[in-house]
Parts: C-alpha cells; sequence; structure tokens
C-alpha cells in the first residue's frame, strides 16, 4: 500500500484531500503544520479540526513546530516590505519554503513516505518527453491555486499529489457531506491567513513595528495631516484618513524614506495610476517550472496579481534568474514584491517577484 503524508490545515479541502486518498487504498498519514499563534488554520484551532478528522479516518496525526521557520520565511519578510513601502506578497515563498519543503522533508526523513498531497487546487502532469513535472491550472478556475505554487521545485512537484485539482470546490463540499467529515460545512478561508489570525493586517503590523509619525501631504507637497506609520496605510485607500476635504481624498503613494503620505481627489489619483502603468517590467527570483529556462524570448500570458486577467507578454531571460516582461498592451498598477506568474495555455511556465522600478 502506498504511503502519503497529507497536509492538514483543518479546513475541508484538506479533509477532503485525505478522505479521497484513504478511500482510494492509500495509507495516509495527516499532518499539520504549526505555523503561528492566533486564531483559526495554521494555529492551535486548525490543529484540533485536522486531529479531529485522523480521529473519523481512523488515520495517525503528525504535528510538526515550524513556528521559527514561519516567522523568520514569512513573518519578517512581510514586515520588512510593509516598513519600506511594498506590499509582498507572501503566499508562493510560503508554499515553497514553509509547507511543501518540510512536508517533503519530513514525509521522507520521519515517515518513510516519498509523497505528499494537499488540498490545493491545480495539477501536476508528467511530461515523458521533456523528462518534466509540469503545473497546470485546476479545472475549477475559480479556485484555482497556481499562481501561489509557481516557484515549488521539480523535486517538491514529483513529490506532491493534489486529489483535487480536477474537482469544483461544489464536488469538494458535495464529496465532504457524502463522508460526513466533521469540516464539511467551515467556511472558506476569505483572507491571508495572517489578516486572519490576527484580526486585520494592522493589528499583524502593530505587533512588529513602531508607531512612525510623520505628513499625510498632497501632490504638491502641502501639509493637509499627521499619520502615525506609512505601514498603516495601503495605495487607494479612502477612509480612515482623518482629513477634512471638500472632495473624497485618497492614498496615492506611500513614501517610506521621507515618511510621508501622498493623498489626492480622484482625478490626482487617476493620473497617479498612470506611473505604475507600463509596458514593460523586471522580474527577479525566477523558477521555470513546466519547461527548462528558454535561451531565447518566449511569448506567453502572464498574470501580475492572483486575480488579475492572463496578458499577452514576451518573456526575455536575463542572467542571474530574472527576466524582463515586455506586455503588448501597458499594464496599469504593476505592484513590486508581488508575483508574476506566466502561461502556456493552461500550463505555468515560469514566475518570480516583481522588482522596485527606478
Ligand atoms: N498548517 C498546515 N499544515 C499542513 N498543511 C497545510 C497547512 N496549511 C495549509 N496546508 C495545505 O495547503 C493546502 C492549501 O492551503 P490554503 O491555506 O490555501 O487553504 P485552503 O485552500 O483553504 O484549504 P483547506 O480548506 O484545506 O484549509 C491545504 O489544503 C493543506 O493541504
Amino acid at each position: 500500500m502506498k504511503k502519503v503524508v497529507v497536509g492538514l490545515s483543518g479546513g475541508v479541502d484538506s479533509s477532503v484531500a485525505a478522505a479521497m486518498l484513504h478511500n482510494q487504498g492509500y495509507d495516509v498519514i495527516g499532518l499539520t503544520l504549526w505555523l503561528m499563534k492566533g486564531k483559526g488554520q495554521c494555529c492551535s484551532e486548525g490543529m484540533i479540526d485536522a486531529a479531529s478528522i485522523c480521529e473519523q479516518l481512523g488515520i495517525p496525526h503528525e504535528i510538526v513546530d515550524i513556528r521559527d521557520v514561519f516567522q523568520a520565511n514569512i513573518v519578517d519578510y512581510l514586515v520588512s516590505g510593509y516598513s519600506v513601502g511594498i506590499t509582498p506578497l507572501p503566499c508562493s515563498q510560503c508554499n515553497k519554503t514553509v509547507k511543501f519543503g518540510p512536508m517533503v522533508e519530513y514525509a521522507r526523513e520521519k515517515l518513510g513516505s516519498n509523497a505528499i498531497a494537499t488540498g490545493h487546487y491545480a495539477q501536476i502532469r508528467y511530461d515523458d518527453i521533456t523528462g518534466r513535472y509540469q503545473l497546470l491550472r485546476a479545472v475549477d478556475r475559480n479556485k484555482d491555486q497556481s499562481y501561489f505554487l509557481y516557484d515549488l521545485s521539480q523535486d517538491l512537484l514529483g513529490s506532491s499529489i493534489f486529489p483535487l485539482g480536477e474537482l469544483n470546490k461544489t464536488d469538494t463540499r458535495r464529496i465532504a457531506a457524502e463522508y460526513g467529515l466533521t469540516t464539511a460545512d467551515k467556511p472558506e478561508s476569505q483572507d491571508l491567513c495572517l489578516v486572519e489570525s490576527n484580526g486585520s493586517m494592522r493589528a499583524f503590523l502593530d505587533k512588529y513595528l513602531a508607531p512612525k509619525p510623520g505628513d499625510i501631504v498632497d501632490t504638491t507637497g502641502k501639509v493637509l495631516g499627521q499619520h502615525d506609520g506609512v505601514h498603516h496605510y495601503t495605495i487607494g485607500q479612502r477612509k480612515g484618513l482623518g482629513i477634512a476635504a471638500a472632495e473624497p481624498l485618497y492614498v496615492i503613494e506611500l513614501d517610506a524614506v521621507n515618511n510621508k503620505v501622498i493623498v489626492g481627489d480622484s482625478e490626482a489619483r487617476r493620473r497617479h495610476r498612470t506611473k505604475g502603468t507600463d509596458s514593460e517590467c523586471t522580474v527577479n527570483r525566477v523558477n521555470w517550472v513546466s519547461i527548462a529556462e528558454p535561451a531565447t524570448p518566449i511569448r506567453a500570458e502572464v498574470q501580475i496579481r492572483y486575480r488579475s486577467q492572463p496578458v499577452p507578454v514576451t518573456v526575455i531571460p536575463l542572467e542571474n534568474d530574472r527576466v524582463r516582461l515586455v506586455f503588448d498592451e501597458p499594464q496599469f498598477s504593476i505592484t513590486p514584491g508581488q508575483a508574476a506568474v506566466w502561461y502556456e495555455g493552461e500550463k505555468v511556465l515560469g514566475g518570480g517577484i516583481i522588482e522596485q522600478f527606478s
């Protein structure tokens, strides 16, 4: 019987992944990574729900305390990004360095298994011709998580199973109900795990960043009010600025170097947004997934945010794991710190992190 270690967060998706594999005759071991303190999945609450699923399926449950790995790789990374006015997206890094890496290592070393499974919505296919594991979008496009998985190595992809990749979320809920799983009716997580477990991004950041008062200014530099730290603001924010003005004001820029929050009316906002609009950008820490790094430019479709529409692009390989993306049409709000992931149809070709432009 093939042994597989299933990553259990205590949510419905991973519960169904474990139940399906168990039902198919796999020797399933549940593994929960203890990532942080607080409320919700990845915390003690998630461990209890995961344990209850293992009890129900009659399978062993392991808990691995890697709070220090999560702190060093995700919390510190996020906090340092916010402190310099960028909004990093930690999920792809979390998948690679916090979830899949440690899970595969633990499964191999401690549990004698070469296979792990998760409740991610994505698909993996082995290509006989190139000898590479390919990462594909999920059948349920609305749930597709391939964007967050672009950074997985060939070794990690080759060791992973995504039992939900061909299901729609409604199928998952139906299967959970059919199996009578205790997590069947658990609501979806709506936000970044750190936001859910701390109540808000502000509450999370306040634990790590001291208040740093400064000026709120308009686009001409005129001081309109005071703020208590640029990390408390996001671009586009309208509420909570504490400034009385004839027209609604929006945050249009965060200048961490000079400790200023720059605000403007909707017209200033519209003008300013075109600043992040460009026909190209560079990307670093690139991982080539379904194909080896090409020697010459390739055509693809790229997503520069999780929910953005894929748009046509030319991907030009550069040295040191970087690429230049040249969009067919200029793109709005290209955001340094977010992932750019390029596809050919359903196939993830590669991805990386958008660099700060000068
Ligand atoms: N703390 C954890 N320990 C082990 N595996 C985890 C953990 N958190 C997430 N995973 C795995 O990663 C998958 C995707 O996690 P994500 O945070 O996106 O949650 P999700 O899509 O809401 O899934 P679920 O409903 O299982 O929580 C989960 O289905 C699970 O297999």
